[in-house]
């Protein structure tokens, strides 16, 4: 069972949420024009505090893909993470990166709100290393960093209906890890409201550290007791 923690936005925290063994550790970069958004020289010194225990995620929120890939080759992280709206960074811009950075893992935040969820992710598995699949807000389609969960019988059939490996996030803490797990049977798991401290976006150790252990505890009872979980293994497109 893959954990991942978001965000992460100086070296020491991210230091030592590697020393935990979190798997893999994100923050958003860009511009630095939006909230807690890094700047490339900021997110390289995260980069290397993560150091190699651990995998760092470039989010990326915008839905420039030009801008995305100059941050990438300036920045070259493992993973990159689209959170754009999937109307606005579609599979043919995910296809482009690919071609362009052939060694680049793409994770695709994708939004399961209604029965439509499935098809959009059957749509873009193809093109994706990793799908990541998170809450929404009805009034105005935000995805993620909503602090709530979703409806996971959603996602138990997208994890059921695809080959990409696919993270479950959305409202995920120390204390529903376990039940999302047994719920969903995700490749792994994300985490930022619920492991940050309480009333601010700094990470709270405790927590990570407790739904970290939480969900490689249920993962690795479930892998045990033969029933079914996705494999966690990245494929190339
Ligand atoms: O991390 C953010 O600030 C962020 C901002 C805008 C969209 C998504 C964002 N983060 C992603 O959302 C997940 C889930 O968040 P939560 O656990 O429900 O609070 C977070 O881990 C990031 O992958």
């Amino acid at each position: 069972m893959l954990t991942q923690v978001y965000e992460v936005t100086d070296p020491a925290t991210a230091r030592a949420i590697a020393a935990i063994g979190v798997d893999h550790i994100g923050a958003k970069v860009g511009d630095g024009s939006r909230p807690r958004e890094l700047t490339v020289a900021a997110a390289r010194a995260v980069m290397a505090a993560v150091g190699p225990r651990a995998r760092f995620c470039a989010l990326f929120m915008s839905a420039d893909v030009d801008a995305i890939a100059a941050h990438i080759a300036a920045l070259l992280p493992p993973i990159v993470h689209l959170g754009a709206a999937p109307e606005a960074i579609g599979p043919d811009d995910m296809r482009a990166l690919k071609a362009r950075f052939p060694g680049l893992a793409l994770m695709r935040s994708l939004p399961v709100g209604d029965e439509a969820s499935v098809a959009l992710a059957v749509a873009f598995a193809p093109f994706a290393d990793f799908l990541m699949l998170d809450s929404v807000r009805p009034g105005d389609g935000k995805i993620g960093a909503l602090g709530v969960t979703h409806d996971w019988a959603l996602s138990r059939r997208i994890v059921e209906a695809v080959r990409c490996p696919v993270l479950l996030a959305g409202g995920l803490g120390p204390d529903n890890v376990a039940a999302a797990i047994r719920a969903v049977r995700p490749a792994g798991v994300d985490s930022k409201t619920r492991t940050d401290i309480d009333g601010g976006h700094a990470k709270d150790l405790d927590k990570v550290r407790r739904y970290h252990e939480a969900a490689k505890r249920e993962g690795a009872r479930v892998a045990a007791s033969g029933e079914q979980t996705a494999d966690a293994g990245t494929k190339p497109i």
